[in-house]
């Protein structure tokens, strides 16, 4: 589970960003962060994996605040995959690539590899196993960032627009693997501006740049005319679509 409790967050010289920001993620939970350019959904993903510390407040993972941890020490608990592949990979072959997380838990090599397997067998990338990272296609980058979160097995992922311009194929990949985190009790909060990828996948909303940005069910927040209208987010098709038929 991850808890985020009244973060109070402010780039220096700048007015407060986040005042008072709670969200609960609980085991086999999706929240999705949305909002307008420059809300702060980045910035967000920064204070809960260490990258920026918070003025205010504090994150928890499985009941343990993660203030005061080295990045190092909050990269064992909380997977990221950023918005740019190219931003996390670095190994010249993409088994290097996923097998660098496992090892640093210091796993016996038997156990990397069946982990680097399962994890390019998850991402359908187990027949490019022996490539350069960057010899691959733009969705398999991404996949390949996917799969080196996947393979340390954490109990939290972060995605930062995971599903930005995947075909239908990757794209249900994408959200089979979503699926699958979220039926083995992962917390997972993806960062997303397609509403009708939120619709289909996560359970909660985290509207940012609102009045008061707050936790909402799926189906309430496309509901919500005020708070869409509030936060500049689109109603995804199956809303609009009835919406239209009545
Ligand atoms: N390093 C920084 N120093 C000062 N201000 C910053 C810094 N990084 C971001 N900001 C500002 O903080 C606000 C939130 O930015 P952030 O990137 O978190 O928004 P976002 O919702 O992720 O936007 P986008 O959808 O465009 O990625 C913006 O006004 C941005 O200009």
């Amino acid at each position: 589970m991850l808890e985020v409790r009244d973060l109070g967050f402010a780039y220096q010289g700048q007015p407060l960003l986040f005042d008072g920001v709670s969200t609960t993620v609980p085991d086999g939970h999706i929240l999705a962060v949305v909002g307008r350019n420059g809300a702060g959904k980045s910035t967000l993903f920064k204070l809960l994996n260490g990258l920026l510390k918070p003025e205010d407040g504090e994150v928890l993972v499985g009941g343990k605040s993660i203030s005061g941890r080295k990045i190092s020490e909050i990269a064992a608990h909380i997977g990221t995959v950023f918005q740019s592949p190219e931003q996390q990979l670095f190994a010249g072959r993409v088994e290097e690539e996923v097998a660098f997380g496992p090892r640093q838990f210091g796993l016996p090599a038997n156990q990397i590899s069946e982990r680097v397997s399962d994890a390019l067998n998850r991402t359908s990338l187990l027949d490019q196993i022996a490539r350069h990272p960057l010899d691959l296609s733009a969705a398999e980058r991404r996949f390949l960032a996917i799969a080196s979160v996947l393979a340390m097995r954490l109990p939290v992922l972060l995605l930062d627009e995971a599903q930005r311009g995947l075909d239908r194929v990757w794209t249900e990949r994408l959200e089979s693997i979503l699926e699958a985190e979220r039926s083995a009790g992962k917390s997972i909060v993806m960062i997303c501006h397609d509403m009708d990828f939120v619709e289909r996948n996560a359970d909660t909303v985290l509207a940012l740049g609102g009045r008061t940005p707050r936790q909402i069910p799926v189906p309430a927040f496309f509901s919500d005319t005020e708070v869409l209208a509030e936060v500049s987010v689109e109603r995804p098709t199956p809303y609009r679509l009835r919406e239209f038929m009545t």
